[in-house]
Protein backbone atom coordinates (compact mmCIF):
# COMPACT_ATOMS: atom_id res chain seq x y z
CA UNK A 1 0.00 0.00 0.00
CA UNK A 2 1.43 3.14 -0.70
CA UNK A 3 1.05 6.12 1.60
CA UNK A 4 0.75 8.97 -0.39
CA UNK A 5 -2.76 9.03 -2.09
CA UNK A 6 -3.48 12.16 -3.83
CA UNK A 7 -7.31 12.74 -3.55
CA UNK A 8 -9.27 15.95 -4.11
CA UNK A 9 -9.65 16.48 -0.37
CA UNK A 10 -5.78 16.28 0.47
CA UNK A 11 -5.30 18.91 -2.25
CA UNK A 12 -8.00 20.85 -0.24
CA UNK A 13 -6.78 20.20 3.18
CA UNK A 14 -3.02 19.98 2.11
CA UNK A 15 -0.93 16.84 2.09
CA UNK A 16 0.37 15.73 5.19
CA UNK A 17 2.59 12.52 3.80
CA UNK A 18 5.22 14.78 2.40
CA UNK A 19 8.78 13.08 2.68
CA UNK A 20 10.59 14.76 4.85
CA UNK A 21 12.62 12.20 6.67
CA UNK A 22 11.22 12.66 10.37
CA UNK A 23 10.45 10.21 12.77
CA UNK A 24 7.21 10.00 12.19
CA UNK A 25 7.68 8.98 8.61
CA UNK A 26 10.45 6.72 9.52
CA UNK A 27 7.88 4.93 11.53
CA UNK A 28 5.21 4.63 9.16
CA UNK A 29 7.43 3.79 6.17
CA UNK A 30 8.10 0.67 8.50
CA UNK A 31 4.69 0.02 9.22
CA UNK A 32 3.88 -0.38 5.68
CA UNK A 33 6.06 -3.02 5.41
CA UNK A 34 5.12 -4.62 8.90
CA UNK A 35 1.20 -4.63 7.79
CA UNK A 36 2.50 -6.36 4.46
CA UNK A 37 4.87 -8.94 6.51
CA UNK A 38 1.57 -9.45 8.89
CA UNK A 39 -0.77 -10.73 5.96
CA UNK A 40 1.58 -12.96 4.75
CA UNK A 41 1.37 -14.95 7.87
CA UNK A 42 -1.91 -14.09 8.86
CA UNK A 43 -4.58 -13.08 6.49
CA UNK A 44 -7.75 -10.92 7.30
CA UNK A 45 -10.16 -13.54 6.88
CA UNK A 46 -7.89 -15.24 9.64
CA UNK A 47 -8.22 -12.30 11.82
CA UNK A 48 -11.77 -11.41 11.90
CA UNK A 49 -12.31 -15.49 12.79
CA UNK A 50 -10.75 -14.09 16.00
CA UNK A 51 -12.97 -11.17 16.47
CA UNK A 52 -15.62 -12.85 19.31
CA UNK A 53 -12.59 -14.21 21.00
CA UNK A 54 -12.74 -11.53 23.92
CA UNK A 55 -15.98 -9.69 25.26
CA UNK A 56 -17.63 -6.97 23.28
CA UNK A 57 -15.71 -3.31 23.96
CA UNK A 58 -16.31 -1.51 26.92
CA UNK A 59 -17.09 2.18 26.94
CA UNK A 60 -13.93 4.04 26.28
CA UNK A 61 -15.08 7.51 26.12
CA UNK A 62 -18.31 6.49 28.52
CA UNK A 63 -15.07 6.16 31.61
CA UNK A 64 -14.13 9.24 30.24
CA UNK A 65 -16.75 10.97 31.16
CA UNK A 66 -17.88 9.14 34.00
CA UNK A 67 -14.74 10.44 36.06
CA UNK A 68 -15.51 14.05 34.49
CA UNK A 69 -19.08 14.13 35.95
CA UNK A 70 -17.57 13.09 39.23
CA UNK A 71 -15.33 16.53 38.98
CA UNK A 72 -12.29 14.55 38.59
CA UNK A 73 -9.65 14.13 35.67
CA UNK A 74 -10.32 11.72 33.44
CA UNK A 75 -6.69 10.00 33.04
CA UNK A 76 -5.69 7.52 30.00
CA UNK A 77 -2.83 6.17 31.72
CA UNK A 78 -0.34 4.93 29.11
CA UNK A 79 1.96 1.43 29.26
CA UNK A 80 4.60 2.24 27.33
CA UNK A 81 7.84 0.55 28.00
CA UNK A 82 9.94 3.38 25.27
CA UNK A 83 9.90 6.14 23.16
CA UNK A 84 11.72 7.19 20.26
CA UNK A 85 12.12 10.87 22.00
CA UNK A 86 13.38 9.59 25.08
CA UNK A 87 15.05 5.80 24.88
CA UNK A 88 13.68 3.24 27.38
CA UNK A 89 11.59 4.63 30.24
CA UNK A 90 11.00 1.82 32.25
CA UNK A 91 12.68 -1.96 33.45
CA UNK A 92 11.21 -4.29 34.86
CA UNK A 93 8.50 -3.60 32.27
CA UNK A 94 5.50 -5.54 33.38
CA UNK A 95 2.18 -4.31 31.76
CA UNK A 96 0.08 -5.92 34.30
CA UNK A 97 1.61 -4.30 37.52
CA UNK A 98 1.49 -1.62 35.74
CA UNK A 99 -2.39 -1.81 35.02
CA UNK A 100 -3.69 -3.33 38.24
CA UNK A 101 -1.41 0.08 39.92
CA UNK A 102 -3.22 2.21 37.52
CA UNK A 103 -6.40 0.93 38.22
CA UNK A 104 -5.57 1.24 42.37
CA UNK A 105 -4.73 4.91 41.13
CA UNK A 106 -7.70 6.00 39.72
CA UNK A 107 -6.53 6.01 35.63
CA UNK A 108 -10.08 6.17 33.73
CA UNK A 109 -8.84 3.94 30.60
CA UNK A 110 -5.12 2.18 29.57
CA UNK A 111 -3.43 3.26 26.59
CA UNK A 112 -0.83 0.33 25.46
CA UNK A 113 1.36 0.71 23.07
CA UNK A 114 1.48 -1.97 20.84
CA UNK A 115 4.52 -1.26 18.63
CA UNK A 116 7.48 -3.16 18.60
CA UNK A 117 10.18 -1.25 16.90
CA UNK A 118 10.04 2.38 18.16
CA UNK A 119 8.34 2.00 21.45
CA UNK A 120 9.28 -2.10 22.57
CA UNK A 121 5.32 -2.86 22.81
CA UNK A 122 3.28 -5.56 21.67
CA UNK A 123 0.15 -6.60 20.85
CA UNK A 124 0.35 -9.41 23.76
CA UNK A 125 0.35 -6.58 26.15
CA UNK A 126 -2.84 -5.11 25.29
CA UNK A 127 -4.45 -8.40 25.80
CA UNK A 128 -2.52 -9.14 28.81
CA UNK A 129 -3.83 -5.87 30.00
CA UNK A 130 -7.12 -6.41 28.95
CA UNK A 131 -7.37 -9.54 31.01
CA UNK A 132 -5.87 -8.15 34.48
CA UNK A 133 -7.82 -5.06 34.70
CA UNK A 134 -11.27 -4.01 33.73
CA UNK A 135 -10.43 -0.24 32.63
CA UNK A 136 -11.28 0.46 28.80
CA UNK A 137 -8.39 0.21 26.78
CA UNK A 138 -6.85 2.02 23.43
CA UNK A 139 -4.46 0.63 21.25
CA UNK A 140 -1.55 3.20 20.42
CA UNK A 141 -0.14 2.66 17.29
CA UNK A 142 0.25 3.62 13.70
CA UNK A 143 -2.76 2.64 11.96
CA UNK A 144 -3.01 3.12 8.25
CA UNK A 145 -4.18 0.11 6.94
CA UNK A 146 -7.89 -1.66 7.83
CA UNK A 147 -5.35 -4.94 8.50
CA UNK A 148 -4.27 -3.14 11.75
CA UNK A 149 -7.70 -1.99 12.51
CA UNK A 150 -9.08 -5.46 12.41
CA UNK A 151 -5.68 -6.84 14.50
CA UNK A 152 -7.14 -4.17 17.17
CA UNK A 153 -10.78 -5.88 16.99
CA UNK A 154 -8.97 -9.25 17.11
CA UNK A 155 -6.56 -8.59 20.33
CA UNK A 156 -9.71 -7.45 22.24
CA UNK A 157 -8.92 -3.10 21.96
CA UNK A 158 -12.23 -0.59 22.82
CA UNK A 159 -10.70 2.09 21.13
CA UNK A 160 -7.99 2.81 18.48
CA UNK A 161 -6.05 5.90 17.72
CA UNK A 162 -5.76 7.86 14.55
CA UNK A 163 -3.53 9.89 13.94
CA UNK A 164 -4.30 12.73 11.05
CA UNK A 165 -1.02 13.43 10.02
CA UNK A 166 -0.36 9.75 9.31
CA UNK A 167 -3.38 9.40 6.78
CA UNK A 168 -5.03 11.66 4.09
CA UNK A 169 -8.41 12.37 4.94
CA UNK A 170 -9.91 9.36 2.80
CA UNK A 171 -8.58 6.65 4.53
CA UNK A 172 -8.98 8.77 8.00
CA UNK A 173 -12.91 8.35 7.20
CA UNK A 174 -12.42 4.62 5.87
CA UNK A 175 -10.60 3.63 8.51
CA UNK A 176 -12.81 5.08 11.60
CA UNK A 177 -15.93 3.96 9.81
CA UNK A 178 -14.15 0.38 9.81
CA UNK A 179 -13.31 0.64 13.91
CA UNK A 180 -16.97 2.15 14.40
CA UNK A 181 -18.67 -0.85 12.47
CA UNK A 182 -16.47 -3.09 14.60
CA UNK A 183 -17.84 -1.38 17.35
CA UNK A 184 -14.92 0.14 18.61
CA UNK A 185 -14.36 4.07 19.61
CA UNK A 186 -11.98 6.20 18.04
CA UNK A 187 -9.55 8.83 19.79
CA UNK A 188 -8.62 11.51 16.42
CA UNK A 189 -5.29 12.79 17.38
CA UNK A 190 -4.39 16.07 15.97
CA UNK A 191 -1.46 18.71 16.32
CA UNK A 192 -2.65 22.07 14.79
CA UNK A 193 -5.08 23.62 13.49
CA UNK A 194 -5.05 22.09 10.03
CA UNK A 195 -5.07 18.78 11.11
CA UNK A 196 -7.86 19.58 13.51
CA UNK A 197 -10.11 20.62 10.38
CA UNK A 198 -9.81 17.67 8.76
CA UNK A 199 -10.57 15.75 12.02
CA UNK A 200 -14.03 17.76 12.63
CA UNK A 201 -15.15 16.26 9.43
CA UNK A 202 -15.42 13.32 10.53
CA UNK A 203 -18.30 12.48 13.16
CA UNK A 204 -16.52 11.60 16.39
CA UNK A 205 -16.50 12.94 20.21
CA UNK A 206 -12.95 12.27 21.10
CA UNK A 207 -10.00 15.02 19.89
CA UNK A 208 -6.57 14.26 20.93
CA UNK A 209 -4.42 16.98 21.07
CA UNK A 210 -0.89 15.93 21.07
CA UNK A 211 1.65 18.56 22.42
CA UNK A 212 4.21 16.93 20.76
CA UNK A 213 5.27 17.32 17.39
CA UNK A 214 5.54 13.71 16.41
CA UNK A 215 7.97 15.44 13.50
CA UNK A 216 10.09 17.32 15.42
CA UNK A 217 9.70 15.85 19.39
CA UNK A 218 9.31 19.29 20.40
CA UNK A 219 6.41 19.56 23.39
CA UNK A 220 4.08 22.39 23.79
CA UNK A 221 1.08 22.56 26.44
CA UNK A 222 -0.14 25.63 24.57
CA UNK A 223 -0.75 23.30 21.88
CA UNK A 224 -3.73 22.10 23.83
CA UNK A 225 -4.77 25.95 24.63
CA UNK A 226 -4.94 27.32 21.23
CA UNK A 227 -6.80 24.05 19.56
CA UNK A 228 -9.03 23.99 22.72
CA UNK A 229 -11.30 27.43 20.97
CA UNK A 230 -11.66 25.39 17.56
CA UNK A 231 -13.86 22.81 19.64
CA UNK A 232 -17.60 22.78 19.71
CA UNK A 233 -18.44 21.85 23.34
CA UNK A 234 -19.82 18.09 22.11
CA UNK A 235 -16.45 17.23 21.34
CA UNK A 236 -14.00 16.09 24.35
CA UNK A 237 -10.40 17.35 24.00
CA UNK A 238 -7.80 14.85 25.75
CA UNK A 239 -4.74 16.45 26.19
CA UNK A 240 -1.54 14.69 24.95
CA UNK A 241 1.90 14.32 25.69
CA UNK A 242 4.29 16.50 28.30
CA UNK A 243 2.44 16.29 31.18
CA UNK A 244 4.43 16.11 33.85
CA UNK A 245 3.56 18.02 36.64
CA UNK A 246 1.20 19.83 39.23
CA UNK A 247 2.00 23.19 37.50
CA UNK A 248 1.04 21.21 34.01
CA UNK A 249 -2.10 19.42 35.39
CA UNK A 250 -3.53 22.97 36.79
CA UNK A 251 -2.47 24.80 33.79
CA UNK A 252 -5.08 22.33 31.67
CA UNK A 253 -7.28 22.04 34.60
CA UNK A 254 -7.70 26.04 34.69
CA UNK A 255 -8.28 26.32 31.08
CA UNK A 256 -11.36 23.78 31.41
CA UNK A 257 -9.77 20.92 30.02
CA UNK A 258 -10.11 17.34 32.20
CA UNK A 259 -9.00 14.35 30.16
CA UNK A 260 -5.42 13.40 30.02
CA UNK A 261 -3.20 11.02 28.08
CA UNK A 262 -0.02 10.87 29.95
CA UNK A 263 2.91 7.96 29.81
CA UNK A 264 6.28 9.19 30.63
CA UNK A 265 5.76 11.01 33.91
CA UNK A 266 3.82 7.48 35.47
CA UNK A 267 6.69 5.14 33.35
CA UNK A 268 9.34 6.75 35.51
CA UNK A 269 7.57 5.96 39.08
CA UNK A 270 8.56 2.92 40.95
CA UNK A 271 4.41 2.78 41.12
CA UNK A 272 2.83 4.33 38.13
CA UNK A 273 -0.78 4.29 39.82
CA UNK A 274 0.71 6.22 43.01
CA UNK A 275 2.09 8.86 40.56
CA UNK A 276 -1.32 9.64 39.01
CA UNK A 277 -2.56 9.84 42.25
CA UNK A 278 0.27 12.01 43.29
CA UNK A 279 -0.81 14.60 40.20
CA UNK A 280 -4.78 13.82 39.78
CA UNK A 281 -5.48 12.82 43.30
CA UNK A 282 -6.61 16.63 44.28
CA UNK A 283 -8.32 17.70 41.13
O1 LIG B 1 6.80 9.71 22.68
C1 LIG B 1 7.47 9.85 21.64
O2 LIG B 1 8.71 10.04 21.66
C2 LIG B 1 6.81 9.79 20.30
C3 LIG B 1 7.56 9.96 19.15
C4 LIG B 1 6.98 9.88 17.90
C5 LIG B 1 5.63 9.62 17.79
C6 LIG B 1 4.86 9.44 18.94
C7 LIG B 1 5.45 9.52 20.18
N1 LIG B 1 4.72 9.31 21.33
C8 LIG B 1 3.37 8.89 21.36
C9 LIG B 1 2.58 9.74 22.25
O3 LIG B 1 1.82 10.50 21.74
C10 LIG B 1 2.79 9.66 23.73
O4 LIG B 1 3.21 8.36 24.07
C11 LIG B 1 1.59 10.00 24.60
O5 LIG B 1 0.92 11.14 24.19
C12 LIG B 1 2.06 10.19 26.06
O6 LIG B 1 3.02 11.21 26.11
P1 LIG B 1 3.97 11.43 27.37
O7 LIG B 1 3.10 11.65 28.56
O8 LIG B 1 4.77 12.65 27.05
O9 LIG B 1 4.79 10.20 27.52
Amino acid sequence: MGRARPTLLTSIFGNPMNNRPTILNEILDRKVQEVQQRKRIKSMRDLEQEFDRYAPPRGFTQALLNKIDQGQAAVIAEIKKASPSKGVLREPFIPQAIAESYERGGAACLSVLTDADFFQGHEDYLIQVRETVGLPVIRKDFLIHPYQIAEAKAIGADCVLLIVSALDPIQLRDLHAQAIAYGMEVLIEVHDASELRVALTVDNRLIGVNNRNLHTFEVSLQTTLDLKEMLDPERLLVTESGILSGADVRLMRDNQINAYLVGEAFMRADQPGDKLAELFGDY
